[in-house]
């Protein structure tokens, strides 16, 4: 979508959907036509039964659309929900403006943020698989146009090639994404060998997850008030409070109803989370459907079959909560503000407290010639008291290591 394009958001209430939903769902539109850089200057919505075969909406509806188009030099007209290749085509035609449906809307913001090669490559696969269908609905079209019975139009003649260029396309995106899966396998690989602890972010898109990101790990990461600003996984240091520093990765937000093309393209950038030893789930307190966000992610979460992993919930935007907020999880949770200094200070805390339950405690001296040691306990374990006996010209340690980690074993004969 080209910039400040004048658009008509168009929505469709049916029977199971409550006034609420709709709602939000119409919100989260305008939202997203906002992230694409578009206006909204209008919406149109209806209730109905079922949804029109051939135009979505009613015929009464599509004119006094049509007429609003003219009236208010509308660039496009954005639909909420995915919309057949017919149907597309038969509010082309009537509404003469472009339709844009909430797959291409969000295919379309996909690719205006995707930054990794590999994200890139899964936004091409999702467009060319979107566009497949809708290639071959013009194609009968053009090739009625084109010839008589029998014989071949120009039109079908063009669809094809086209056709055979897409799928020819599909396929050297697949053989590419293999190579880029591979290629983090091994680095996945390298970084499980470091026994480095590894923590993902992860939460509803908008939710703050960027912004935390680069406030505990002082790198500028991309971040703005946009939906999906983050579209490929980051990976950077995070320092805790006793100076231990672990791997924080942050993740693709997620949304509802996710166009399934896109669900699966989606899921690999998620793959990271499984390697994770902590998961935190950034909730946006401020979002009045925060509650439905959190199922959401939940539910992803459990596709992706990463149950196993300990999660906690970080409630975010505490200086805007909704007035009717109240933290909702069973999982270990903490309130704060992204922007405040001391909520940031207590959530460094907070993060390394919940990593100390899932590591085994420590005890050992160690002789001061084990210099090497010694600076390995500072770096990879959470080190939380060190000092020097003079009597015994030992180092007293205690801390908390992963059981995982190789140190653990070597730790045995100190104690
Ligand atoms: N008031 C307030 N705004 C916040 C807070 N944290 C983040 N924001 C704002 O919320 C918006 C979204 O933040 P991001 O960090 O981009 O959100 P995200 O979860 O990474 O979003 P996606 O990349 O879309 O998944 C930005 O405008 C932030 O400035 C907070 O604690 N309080």
């Amino acid at each position: 979508m080209n910039e400040r394009e004048k658009v008509i958001l168009v929505g469709c209430q049916l029977p199971h959907i409550d006034d609420e939903r709709f709602f939000y769902s119409m919100e989260e539109l305008a939202s997203l036509v906002h992230t694409a850089n578009g206006e909204v200057i209008m919406t149109v919505t209806q209730k109905r039964e079922a949804i029109h075969p051939a135009t979505y909406i009613g015929k009464g509806k599509v004119e006094e659309l049509a007429h609003l188009v003219e009236q208010l030099e509308t660039d496009v007209v954005i639909f909420n929900d995915e919309l057949s290749p017919s149907q597309n085509r038969n509010l082309s035609r009537q509404l003469s403006v472009r339709i844009i449906d909430r797959t291409q809307l969000i295919l379309d913001i996909f690719a205006q943020r995707a930054r990794s090669k590999e994200g890139k490559l899964q936004v091409e696969l999702a467009q060319l698989q979107y566009l497949l269908p809708r290639l071959s609905g013009q194609g009968t079209e053009l090739s009625r146009l084109g010839g008589g019975i029998g014989t071949r139009g120009p039109g079908e003649t063009k669809l094809e090639t086209d056709r055979r260029h897409i799928y020819r396309r599909i396929n050297e995106i697949k053989t590419q994404l293999k190579m880029v899966a591979e290629h983090r396998e091994r680095y996945r690989e390298r970084r499980k060998k470091n026994r480095v602890f590894q923590i993902s972010l992860v939460g509803y898109t908008n939710a703050g997850k960027s912004t935390l990101f680069n406030r505990l790990t002082d790198a500028d990461s991309f971040e703005e008030n946009l939906l999906f600003a983050t579209l490929d996984p980051l990976t950077r240091k995070i320092t805790l409070p006793s100076g231990y520093t672990a791997l924080l990765t942050d993740t693709v937000g997620f949304i509802q109803d996710l166009p399934t093309t896109l669900v699966a393209a989606f899921r690999s950038t998620l793959e990271e989370v499984k390697e994770a030893d902590l998961i935190l789930h950034i909730v946006d307190s401020s979002n009045p459907d925060y509650y439905n966000h959190e199922q959401t992610v939940y539910e992803l979460l459990d596709e992706l079959g990463v149950s196993a992993i300990p999660i906690v919930t970080i409630y975010n935007k505490r200086d805007i909560a909704h007035r009717n907020f109240v933290p909702s999880t069973k999982t270990d949770a903490i309130i704060i503000s992204a922007f405040d200094a001391h909520d940031l200070h207590r959530l460094r805390q907070f993060i390394e407290e919940t990593m100390m339950k899932q590591m085994v405690h420590y005890h050992v001296s160690i002789p001061s010639n084990e210099g090497r040691l010694l600076a390995q306990l500072k770096a990879e374990t959470i080190l939380r008291e060190l000092h020097y006996n003079e009597e015994s010209g030992m180092y007293e340690c205690k801390g908390y290591i992963m059981p995982k980690h190789p140190l653990y074993g070597q730790l045995q004969q100190y104690q």
